[in-house]
């Protein structure tokens, strides 16, 4: 069960100085789409003013009908048209019917252009994410906190497009406002006075629900990420094996119904008391509304303002006070959301630890002297037990050296360290004289061919499972085909209908499922496929029968003839073959030699062969 994450929720201050983020993000929507943004903007400046001055056209219209109508014209319409005294106002509704037709047209077209923009944006963002992520060091993926800040970066760049439209439609309400706003000045500014007292309520209140939204939501992502979590254990091929086999389905739809109510709960919570206090909040806006339309009436029978007037000055107090309204909420709404955008933006400021510095050296060519620990020690982050520590030994170049030692016993980190997935607490890791940070990690990682006991089994086809090895050469398919026959994975595709370009795994339509062996003989394809100066293969025969991995490594000790390898593995037959064989205990070196040596002294090394040479008597 994940811990909760102990943020507090964020201030009101917070929450608005978040609106700080806007503008770096709408510097990334300009970044996706210049000509799109850059449309979306000129066609919603015209389409701000288009409502003042339709609604101004409507007063002339009214103005000039009530002149006319007292004028005591001729008897019917046709005279009124023919005459020549109906001109004037003929040409004001020609005017506000092309207006109408033009907003419409300019509506659909921003839209248009916005959806287009949004299209964009999520996939600049995505890959923007994508980017970054892939430079983030292995230890921040393993960091539940971390996970929880991804996991909501990721909402970001589907979620946020709404905030794009938000932002560009607040805009352009903004200049709308401005334009009404001037009209209702023009009359009597104290109608704008009153109108902004009567809304600041509304406004607050909507700013204090959306936080208590956010904070909510906040809080709560890893509780999410377990209801995520839950959601595809239940329903993915790779664990619907056990789920079944176990019966998990009512204990997999109980949990997630527990978690899922309290989150309904506290949402209902929030949405019932934002309805009684909108009902109120609505209420004084509209009080507003109506005194200021006693003073407008009342100017009008003292013969103030004209019935036009009064009809534009209604109007535009009207139509400025939903906008305002609308305005205030999304103000709101947008300030809610740059804190979602903070989230994004954090994301984008952590910085890996395990870089390349400035001056760094490329790896040699050939390795000359090989690896030297020297009296390494770490520790994973937050763990308090010492994954290794002390640990001291060498690994010369063009040799093939065997890890062995009890589960736990740090084989695995070991490796790890010295692929720089992660740096040592104490001690340093030389590679011929030099410490190993002075290296490139470009080159470093380059030079090095690691598969790992839990490699990743790609949803892709059988010759790019081999080619990730090396992605450069993905089209060259004579050294896949080499890779796979080093690995005795060309026995495995021939088997295949569609061989190399056979899709593997379940996850798309005619995949074919391999057996575990079959899958490790593709992972180690994938190291002849890098020809790298340092191969390693870590544990990745485990799932291979006794035959199969002999073969593999016999192949494996020619192959890497003349390169540096290590190699892990529980079985005893296969580690003989090694060069030298370097016996862990609890992260330290316990013993070292060859087989005939290690066999010769009294130590963990006999003990655990003899044990699993008795296993076969
Ligand atoms: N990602 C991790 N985060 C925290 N602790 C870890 C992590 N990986 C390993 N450890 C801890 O570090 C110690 C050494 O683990 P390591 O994986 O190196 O062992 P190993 O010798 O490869 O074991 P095995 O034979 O089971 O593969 C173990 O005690 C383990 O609990």
């Amino acid at each position: 069960m994940p811990m909760p994450l102990k943020e507090p929720p964020r201030s009101f201050r917070a929450r608005w100085a978040a609106m700080k983020n806007i503008p770096p993000f709408l510097r990334l929507v300009w970044k996706a789409a210049p000509a799109l943004t850059l449309a979306s903007m000129i066609l919603r400046l015209i389409r701000a003013v288009i409502p003042v001055t339709s609604l101004w056209i409507g007063k002339l219209i009214i103005d000039e009908v009530i002149r006319l109508v007292a004028l005591d014209g001729p008897e019917n319409l046709t005279a009124w048209f023919t005459g020549g005294q109906a001109n004037h106002l003929m040409i004001l509704v020609a005017a506000e019917f092309g207006l109408a037709i033009l907003s419409d047209g300019l509506a659909r077209l921003v839209s248009l252009i916005d959806a287009l923009l949004a299209e964009r944006l999520t996939i600049s963002l995505t890959m923007d994410l994508m980017e970054h992520a892939a430079e983030l060091d292995l230890e921040d993926f393993e960091d539940a906190v971390f996970q929880d800040k991804l996991d909501r970066a990721r909402r970001q760049a589907a979620g946020r497009m709404s905030l794009m439209g938000l932002i560009f439609q607040q805009l352009q309400d903004m200049l709308t406002v401005l334009t009404f706003a001037g009209g209702l000045i023009a009359y009597n500014p104290w109608l704008v006075v009153l109108l902004l007292l009567t809304l600041i309520p509304a406004f607050l209140g909507e700013a204090h629900f959306n936080a208590k939204n956010y904070n909510l939501d906040h809080g709560r992502t890893p509780e999410r990420r377990e209801l995520d979590y839950i959601r595809q254990v239940a329903a993915q091929p790779d664990t619907a094996k056990e789920v079944k086999i176990f019966n998990l389905h009512a204990f997999l739809a109980e949990r997630y119904r527990t978690l899922s109510e309290k989150f309904y709960r506290e949402r209902r919570q929030i949405a019932r008391s934002r309805a009684f206090w909108g009902v109120i909040f609505t209420a004084i806006g509209t009080l507003g509304y109506y005194t200021a339309y006693l003073w407008i009436v009342g100017a009008t029978l003292a013969g103030a303002l004209s019935i036009g007037d009064l009809t534009f000055l209604a109007g535009s107090f009207q139509r400025l006070r939903s906008l305002l309204n609308g305005l205030l909420t999304s103000f709101s709404t947008t300030a809610a959301q740059a804190l979602y955008l903070e989230d994004l933006f954090e994301f984008f400021q952590v910085e890996p630890e395990i870089t390349s510095d400035p001056g760094a050296i490329l790896v040699p060519a050939t390795i000359r002297d090989g690896f030297r620990f020297e009296d390494v020690g770490f520790r994973y982050p937050g763990a308090t037990k010492w994954a290794v520590r002390n640990l001291t030994f060498t690994l010369h170049a063009g040799e093939t050296l065997a890890l062995v030692g009890e589960n736990g016993a740090g084989k695995t980190t070991l490796v790890k360290l010295l692929a720089r997935l992660y740096d040592p607490d104490e001690g340093r890791i030389m590679l011929d004289g030099r410490d190993l940070r002075d290296y490139d990690l470009d080159s470093l990682r380059a030079a090095i061919g690691v598969i790992f006991q839990d490699f990743v089994r790609y949803s892709w086809t059988a010759a790019d499972n081999i080619a990730v090895g090396r992605i450069e050469a993905r089209a060259d398919r004579p050294r896949i085909e080499a890779a796979a026959q080093s690995a005795m994975a060309d026995q495995v595709i021939a088997k295949l209908p569609a061989g190399y370009d056979q899709m593997i795994g379940k996850r798309f339509a005619g995949g074919v499922e391999l057996s575990g062996g079959e899958w490790q003989k593709l992972a180690i394809a994938r190291a002849y496929m890098r020809d790298a100066q340092v191969l390693i293969l870590d544990e990745p025969t485990a799932a291979l029968d006794a035959r199969a991995e002999f073969e593999v490594f016999e192949r494996f000790k020619h192959l890497s003839t003349g390169k540096t390898a290590i190699l892990i593995s529980h079985r005893f037959s296969s580690v003989r073959m090694a060069d030298r064989i370097l016996v862990l205990e609890n992260g330290r070196v316990e013993a070292e030699g060859t087989h005939q040596e290690l066999m010769e002294s009294e130590g963990r090394y006999r003990e655990l062969f003899e044990l699993q040479a008795a296993g076969y008597r």
